[in-house]
């Protein structure tokens, strides 16, 4: 079903732990997030965490009682078959993985994925039940804050229409906007980036009929919703999550009003 214009989508706030935790501080992490969940639900957001693989298992039994969605950060295309240190969608998806991350900056950079991967990854989640949440964003920072925009979603969009292309219309797909110079830094993105940005964005993506929710990740902290509530949908939270306490300060914040 099409979108009513004028309404916006229930807002999602989550997590990805990269691979910054061993595992009995991902245990611990996860439990904090866990007892987030009433808060969260209060807020009328949608919760994720992603943790590493080895942690999915018991992170799903730590979510069991609440709403909080289990994420993955990587699958391969594959369902099953000769493909050795892979993880297969189907596994994930019986794991109780509800979303799983692809194309982020990190994967791209360091381990060769491309878009057209990102395509097939897309087209495998989506087929096992699962919702793809694809990273996009622009390599550089323009000097010239008035071509700035322009050079993002000039490169944002051939990374959209691949990830969009294998997968129906009406899949639900949750993108994340993450200029890859604000990743790792001490500052996120300006709000008045982000938000120009994603209102172009949204343009390219009008004919879908599917659920889309975009959000901004990249030194993502408290504070910054504020500015960004009225383009974005949530926040993809990096190292600024690690401490419950800025999630739970985040959760607040992005109470509808
Ligand atoms: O997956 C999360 C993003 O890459 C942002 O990470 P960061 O907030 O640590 O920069």
């Amino acid at each position: 079903m099409a979108p009513i214009p004028g309404k916006r989508e229930k807002r999602i706030l989550g997590t990805s732990l990269k691979m910054y935790f061993d595992l009995p501080d991902t245990n611990r992490y996860i439990d904090s997030l866990a007892a987030l969940a009433p808060a969260a639900e209060k807020a009328d957001l949608d919760l994720f965490v992603i943790p590493d693989f080895i942690t999915v298992l018991p992170a799903k039994a730590k979510l069991a009682d609440t709403k909080v969605m289990l994420g993955a950060q990587d699958c391969y295309s594959e369902d099953k078959g000769a493909f050795t240190g892979e993880v297969s969608p189907v596994t994930l998806s019986q794991a109780g993985v509800k979303v799983v991350e692809i194309g982020h900056a990190e994967r791209r950079r360091l381990f060769g994925e491309t878009d057209a991967d990102v395509a097939k990854k897309a087209a495998a989640i989506v087929k096992n039940g699962m919702v793809p949440l694809v990273c996009i964003g622009e390599k550089s920072k323009s000097n010239i804050a008035s071509q700035a925009v322009g050079i993002a979603v000039g490169e944002c969009k051939p990374q959209i229409d691949a990830a969009l292309s294998q997968i129906p219309n009406d899949a639900d797909v949750i993108l994340a906007y993450e200029p890859i110079w604000a990743i790792g830094a001490s500052e996120p993105a300006g709000a008045d980036h982000v938000v120009a940005v994603v209102e172009a964005l949204r343009t390219l993506l009008a004919d879908r009929s599917g659920r889309v929710r975009i959000l901004y990740g990249g030194s993502a902290k408290p504070g910054i919703w504020k500015a960004l509530a009225p383009a974005l949908d949530g926040m993809f939270l990096g190292r600024f999550a690690h401490d419950p306490k800025n999630v739970e300060q985040i959760i607040q914040e992005m109470r509808e009003p």
